[in-house]
């Protein structure tokens, strides 16, 4: 069993090595994105699936409470947390639109657009993304190796490894490093 341990911890060292390696640039790209998104007023909007819920609650969290620094609360909301509107939505039209209806409703031009799919290929995640863009909204997709997210969103963030819980544990890596490169963009004094 301590096989499987060292193996697991091995095998999200590679992959995270090879996350970052592969999208260190965009990462900065997206960041300064974001920290202009926020500065003339826009807000960031994040949304995925299952663990990827998760990862969206956990970032947005980050933004409107604080990551590492203290300064002012940032806007940002995560599209995974109101049931009433999520099974309504799920009940009176189809799953696959519980996030782009809410994009519909929330986004604004210019807002950050988040969509977290580790296969890439979700459909509602999808479908969010093709409403944020027809909205001016800048989207960014965080995915595995692709799929369809990476041919709609404006940039794609990937963790080039095919398990899905090493390709979580890259995004979320990746998530906090964006919180804190947004972060030393918007409040250099505090660095
Ligand atoms: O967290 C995990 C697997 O580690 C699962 O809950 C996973 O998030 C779910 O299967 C999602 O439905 C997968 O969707 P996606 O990442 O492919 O868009
Ligand atoms: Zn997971």
């Amino acid at each position: 069993m301590i096989d499987i341990i060292t193996q697991t911890l091995e095998a999200s060292v590679e992959a995270k090595k090879a996350a970052i390696s592969a999208n260190d640039q965009r990462l900065i790209e997206t960041a300064r994105r974001m920290a202009e998104s926020l500065t003339a007023g826009g807000k960031i909007l994040i949304f995925g699936n299952g663990g990827s819920a998760a990862d969206a609650q956990h970032i947005a969290a980050e933004f409107v409470n604080r990551f590492q620094t203290e300064r002012i609360p940032l806007a940002s909301i995560a599209l995974t947390t109101d049931t009433s509107i999520i099974t309504s939505i799920g009940n009176d039209y189809h799953f696959d639109e519980i996030f782009s209806k809410q994009v519909a409703a929330l986004g604004r031009k210019n807002d950050v657009v988040i969509g977290i799919s580790t296969s890439g290929n979700s459909p509602n995640v999808i479908k969010a993304l093709k409403v944020a863009a027809q909205g001016g909204m800048h989207t960014v997709a965080f995915t595995g190796k692709g799929g369809q997210a990476a041919d709609i969103a404006d940039t794609t963030i990937t963790a080039p490894v095919g398990v899905t819980a090493r390709i979580q544990e890259c995004h979320i890596l990746m998530g906090h490093i964006l919180c804190d490169l947004v972060d030393r963009i918007l409040f250099p004094e505090n660095f």
